[in-house]
């Protein structure tokens, strides 16, 4: 059976144009005028954009003593109801895991996802067998590697061992990964702070003012570049972070920064709320920050030295939250967004001007689409690609409320928040499921999308290091090694 778009403008993250697309067999047919399909949805006073792709999700984590509360059903069908059609999750071993027995654990997490997912692989020790390993995770289609700089203790690695796990990388044709905060400092600074009997959640963000996240990126920064690998910074938080991407990609250097949805509209004052539950709700690393670095974050948008809005999904509810009454170190990090990075990102960037809909296209789905080397598959409307689509009507409203969300949690962090620009319909590999608005996905209908490497960036990398490389100096009568 195929399916018709019909009277829609189609966005893409370089054009915009009237025309209808037509899907058969899960994949868009033909894109032009006056189309015919079995089934018709109409798109009159609409947009048809590529479907969001979230490109850091973390779906039945586990962390901090629990598990996230979204899994991949739950998880899945949020990011379907706001009009995202594919997520990113992180496989994380356990320190001294088998990389590809943290696999087989994700693996298992996904069959009732209820749209594409793909995953990234977290480096959180080293040694001979996750060297040798990272090769079978390639060959998996999984082909970019985080390193956490943060979670002293747990997740956290050191830069003897990023080093090695970076080089290992580049020669895989991968891509490298960080999350960029320096762990020690931190650890420090919370270590401190609950000492002088600041124990609520606002000392979460006093452990982890700006400076932890610019000088970690900055040093991851730095090691990629001597390693010869790409890298790609998540959750870029704050002018500091931002302006070493910055820097680095003025300086020719392959790096790109990820802002989230969080960052970009909440702000710090949220964990000066006198209700516990409200801040301790908020508590994420990197934590909000203030509206100097949220314009930071926007103006890197706008310009292009940053690439992808994410969410960081990682949910936890207000009971799992409570372990850390006493002890903001207890308190999980991590917050929601699925459902509403898609709305609240248009409403605040393109409803205020500060993005144009081609713009957010590019940061929503085609720009990590490319990095992660899954375009045009994903990412684009095309002729081939999968039909992984949202027909955007910028016209629908509504206020944000915990009470009519997907996510399995009791609270949203954008909770009143009102968007304005939402899915009429969204597509999964051409089946819909959102239709007139409402959620009407399929549980079990996500696959897992392989990723092959993208060695020319890599192999670039690598040649300019080979051709500039310091080279001993030839003496005569002088042998190279002592005698
Ligand atoms: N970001 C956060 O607070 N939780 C999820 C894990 C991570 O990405 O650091
Ligand atoms: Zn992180
Ligand atoms: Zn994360």
């Amino acid at each position: 059976m195929s399916t018709v778009i019909k009277g829609g403008t189609i966005v893409t993250a370089d054009l915009s144009y009237q025309a209808d697309v037509l899907i058969e067999g899960g994949r868009i047919a033909s894109i032009g005028q006056g189309l015919v399909g079995d089934k018709v949805l109409d798109a009159t006073g609409c947009y048809v954009m590529p479907g969001g792709i979230d490109p850091h999700t973390h779906l039945e984590m586990p962390f901090m003593g629990t598990y996230s509360a979204d899994d991949f059903e739950s998880g899945t069908r949020a990011a379907l109801a706001g009009g995202t059609t594919m997520v990113v999750d992180f496989a994380l071993p356990s320190p001294g895991q088998s990389l590809l027995d943290a696999l087989k654990t994700w693996d298992n997490k996904t069959a009732r996802a209820h749209c594409d997912y793909s995953f990234h692989m977290a480096v959180t020790w080293w040694g001979e067998q996750v060297f040798d390993e990272m090769a079978a995770v390639v060959d998996r289609g999984i082909t970019s590697f985080k390193h956490f700089m943060a979670y002293k203790g747990a997740l956290m690695v050191n830069d003897d061992e990023m080093f090695s796990s970076f080089r290992r990388v580049g020669d895989l044709g991968g891509l490298a990964m960080v999350h960029a905060e320096n762990g020690d400092i931190v650890a420090e600074l919370s270590a401190r702070l609950l000492a002088e009997g600041n124990t609520g959640p606002e000392g979460h963000a006093y452990s982890r003012p700006p400076q932890v996240e610019g000088e970690a990126t900055n040093r991851a920064i730095m090691i990629a570049d001597m390693a010869g690998v790409p890298l790609y910074v998540v959750h870029t938080s704050c002018e500091d972070s931002h302006e070493a991407i910055r820097r680095a990609r003025q300086a020719g250097k392959r790096v790109w920064g990820e802002p989230l949805i969080q960052h970009l509209v909440l702000d710090e004052s949220e964990y000066f709320n006198p209700d516990w539950d409200h801040a301790a709700r908020r508590v994420m690393s990197p934590p909000f920050r203030d509206k100097r670095h949220q314009d930071s974050l926007w103006a890197g948008l706008q310009s292009g030295s940053l690439s992808c809005v994410a969410t960081d999904h990682c949910a936890f509810t207000t009971e799992q939250k409570r372990t850390g009454i006493g002890d903001f170190t207890k308190i999980p990090n991590g917050t929601g967004g699925l459902e509403d990075r898609m709305p609240v990102l248009w409403t605040q960037g393109v409803g205020s001007g500060r993005l144009t809909p081609n713009e957010f296209v590019a940061v929503t789905s085609t720009n990590i689409a490319k990095i992660l080397n899954m375009y045009p598959k994903k990412g684009a409307v095309l002729v081939g690609s999968d039909a992984d689509l949202v027909v955007w009507d910028p016209e629908a409203e509504k206020t944000i409320h915990a009470s009519d969300q997907q996510s399995a949690i009791d609270y949203n962090v954008f909770e009143g928040i009102k968007v304005k620009g939402l899915p009429r319909y969204t597509l999964t590999r051409g089946v819909v499921a959102v239709n007139e608005g409402k959620v009407d996905s399929h549980e079990g209908h996500g696959e897992f999308v392989a990723r092959a490497p993208r060695p020319a960036v890599n192999r670039a990398l690598t040649a300019w290091k080979e051709l500039t490389a310091r080279r001993p100096v030839a003496r005569s009568g002088i042998p190279a090694s002592g005698v």
